[in-house]
Formats: C-alpha cells, structure tokens, sequence
C-alpha cells in the first residue's frame, strides 16, 4: 500500500491545484514558510484543512521544491490503522518513500494526525532529527495539544486555525472582488448572501452546483460525522441521547443568552455534565461559548452564555424551521465574521443595553449591533443597545441585511459591505 501512496506523492504538479480558491489564511501561513517550527492546522471537519496543505504544496512547487520532496500521509485513511498505536513506524514509511523516488523527504504534511496516539512524540522526534524543512500537520479537535505529551512541542510550533470560507471569500469565489462589484451587482450580491445565511460556507457547499434538498443532506452528513468522530468517540460521551437533546437545543436557541443551571433544569440533567458536554461540543470546533462581558474575572460574573455555530449551513440543515431571514441567522454569520475578521474577546453586553457584541482589536473595544431590518419598531431598542456603561467603543456598528443610515456616531451598515470594506483581518 505504501507504494501506491508513495508514487501518488511523488507526482505532484502545480497545474493538479488550478481548480483551488485561494485563501486567505495563506498569507500568514507563508509568511512563516521558512522558519523550522511545526505548523499545525486545526478546524472543523471540511472545512478546508487538507486543501490549505494543497495550496501549501502548490507555493513549494512553484518556489521549485520537486514534488519527490514532499510526502503527504492521510492518517484518516484506513490503510494507517496499523499505525495509530506506534506512530514510529512512519519512520519506515518515509524510508521506504525515499527509496523509492532517490530524493530525501523535506516536507512532511501530516492529515488527522489526532489518530496516532502518541503523535506528539513522533513529531517532536521528526522536528529533532532536523532532516525536514518544514512539517505541517491537522487536527479536528481544539484538544489536540492539551494531553499528556503536548509539553514535549512547547515553543516548537505555531497552531492556526482553518475555518469554512469567509463571507469574502464566498464572494471571491463568484466573482465579486471588491466594494466596487457589490454595488455595481447589488442583486447578485443579495442572492449570494441569501445562500449564505441559508446553507453556509463550507467550501463544498458554496463551490457545489448541487440542488438544496442535496447540499442539506450533505450538510447533515458533516454534522454526524463531526458529532459521532469528534464528539462522541474523541471524548468518549456516554449518555449520547442527552447529548444529541443539548446539541439540538442549543442550535434551536442560537445567540439566545443562557446559563447552564437553567440548561440543566430544561433538559432535566446534571449541570456539571450539560457543562463538559457544551465543553465537547466546543472542542470539535463546531460551535463556541460566548460569555456575557465583564471587567471582574469572577467566573460568577461571567454566568450568562450564548451560542453559535461555525457555519449556518449546520444550522439550517438540523433545526426544523429554521429561517434564514430570521436576527439570529444573520447574527450568526457576524460572529463567525469577527472572527474572520480577527477580533478578539467577543462577549456580550448582559446589563440593560444588550448589546450584542463587544470586540476588540489592536486594544480599541467595538460595539456591534445586528438588526436583519430596522423598523420603527425595533429602531430605538437597537441604537440603545450602544449606551455601554464603563466601555468607551471606538466605534458603533449596527449591521443590517441591507440597510445603510447613519444616526449621531452609529453607523448602520449593510452586512455585505461592512464583510467587503478593508481592514479584512
Ligand atoms: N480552497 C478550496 N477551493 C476549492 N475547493 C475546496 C477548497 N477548500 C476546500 N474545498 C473542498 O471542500 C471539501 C473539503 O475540503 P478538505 O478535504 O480540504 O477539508 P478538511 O478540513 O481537510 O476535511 P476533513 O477534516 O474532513 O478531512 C473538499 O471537497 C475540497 O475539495
């Protein structure tokens, strides 16, 4: 089996990699190509983590790496099953690649490495022997570095994360490169963000010409596969019938706040285990738990929760009535977009004002109001919603499907042109 794998590594070529979108994480994946540290990809499962080693190869290529340089073992495959328990063996496996095609290995990628059960110590062995130039590996679960062997890599790697597309890059991938295009092809742009707000961006989904019924039954095959192999059997749930009732509940009450008493309370369990059960559902990258704001560092402050999900699609795909038009759909994709975007410390506001985001970056705090339309209704709750006591906001977003006004220093923004204006990241 080596063989076959071996000459289909040694065959690599640019022109294989033409189809691919690029993305944007690559800009700072490059900028340490050169340095000998591990890179670790992370992220939920396809999301895109073995096409990014795909783009990766293809940068090598082009800076005139030979394709016999580069070895590729997908550890997902079944064909390693025989190597989860002794990681050692890849030694033989890269020997054997070596002879094969006469060149030396210099950069090795490793997919799902979580198999191997002592990878840690195999990759600190590789990274010591210091014959590869460079060793890139993936993982599905943010737990990867946290047991008992992560201490050996310390100071060793730099660990990024791989997430579905980007509202931007959804709208690279259709054409539409900057602000200029969105309002010269605002009806496109709508019918895009539609589809977004609808079935998501996982790659598959956004590039795929499948009908909706297809790609909702592709997206509930993500689902189970990163429940059953990233939740259940990665952290070895027992009581999965609680578990599929919280998952279910928590996606029927996204961005709704909560506390996990009540939690337990509804779901007539254990608080403790409803807790390490959020904890599992959050390690496999699936959905985050967002706290509401607070300056003390008390846990007790900080009780109150609410939860999104990686990907609407997910969403949309599981929950009965699901509607795409809905404040909590386009809530949603904001917060997967300040991530994109690369805000940090996201929490919410729990006092009065509700407001339903504060981000940082580069030290300056934002507020982010979201508001799918604005009526007069729902127009006064909304602006006040940035009246924060103790926050001074550098500045005030309230983001809507397609609604563009300013009042005072808040500045109401259609979501499509706030994902389009720079700075991106
Ligand atoms: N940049 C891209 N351009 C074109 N297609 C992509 C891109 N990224 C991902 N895809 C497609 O999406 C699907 C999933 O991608 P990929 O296998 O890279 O994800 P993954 O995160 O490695 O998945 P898994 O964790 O399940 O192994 C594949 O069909 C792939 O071709």
């Amino acid at each position: 089996m080596e063989k076959t794998l071996i000459r289909q590594n040694a065959q690599w070529n640019g022109k294989m990699f033409d189809h691919l979108c690029p993305r944007d994480i690559m800009d700072n994946l490059l900028k340490k190509k050169t340095m000998r540290h591990v890179q670790i990809l992370t992220g939920v499962r396809r999301c895109g983590k073995s096409t990014v080693f795909k783009l990766l190869i293809n940068d090598l290529l082009q800076s005139g790496a030979s394709g016999k340089s580069i070895l590729v073992l997908n550890l997902d495959d079944p064909q390693f099953i025989p190597f989860w328990d002794d990681s050692s063996k890849l030694f033989g496996v890269i020997e054997n690649a070596e002879r094969l095609t006469g060149e030396k290995v210099k950069y090795l990628f490793l997919d799902e490495v979580e198999h191997l059960c002592d990878w840690e110590i195999f990759i600190k062995s590789a990274y010591d022997t210091e014959i590869f130039e460079k060793i890139y590996i993936t993982g599905s679960n943010s737990q990867l570095l946290q047991n008992r062997f992560s201490a050996l890599l310390s100071g060793r790697y730099f660990e990024n994360e791989v997430r579905p597309f980007s509202v931007r890059e959804v709208f690279r991938s259709q054409g539409i490169t900057t602000l200029l295009d969105c309002y010269t092809q605002t009806p496109k742009v709508l019918r895009i963000m539609d589809n977004v707000l609808s079935t998501g961006c996982f790659p598959e989904i956004v590039l795929g010409d499948a009908d909706e019924d297809i790609k909702q039954e592709l997206l509930k095959s993500y689902f189970e596969s990163i429940v059953q192999k990233d939740c259940i059997v990665y952290s070895g749930i027992r009581d999965t019938h609680l578990f599929f009732r919280l998952v279910n509940y928590l996606m029927q009450n996204m961005g709704s706040r909560f506390s996990i008493p009540a939690v337990g309370k509804a779901l007539k369990s254990n608080e403790n285990t409803v807790a390490s059960y959020l904890n599992f559902l959050c390690d496999s990258y699936i959905c985050v738990d967002v706290r509401n704001f607070s300056y003390s560092l008390k846990e007790t402050s900080r009780s109150q929760h609410k939860c999104y999900f990686i990907d609407n699609g997910l969403v949309s795909a599981n929950v009965f009535r699901y509607s795409p038009q809905s404040g909590s759909a386009l809530e949603n994709l904001v917060y997967n977009e300040l991530r994109n975007k690369g805000y940090m410390n996201i929490s919410f506001d729990n006092s009065k004002t509700e407001c339903d985001f504060l981000a940082y970056k580069n030290g300056k705090a934002y507020g982010f109001q979201v508001c799918y339309e604005l009526n007069d209704m729902n127009l006064k709750r909304e602006l006040y919603g940035f009246e924060l006591e103790n926050v001074m906001l550098e500045k005030k977003i309230l983001l809507t499907y397609n609604q563009k006004e300013t009042y005072g220093d808040i500045e109401v923004v259609p979501f499509w042109e706030w994902v389009m204006s720079p700075p991106f990241t």
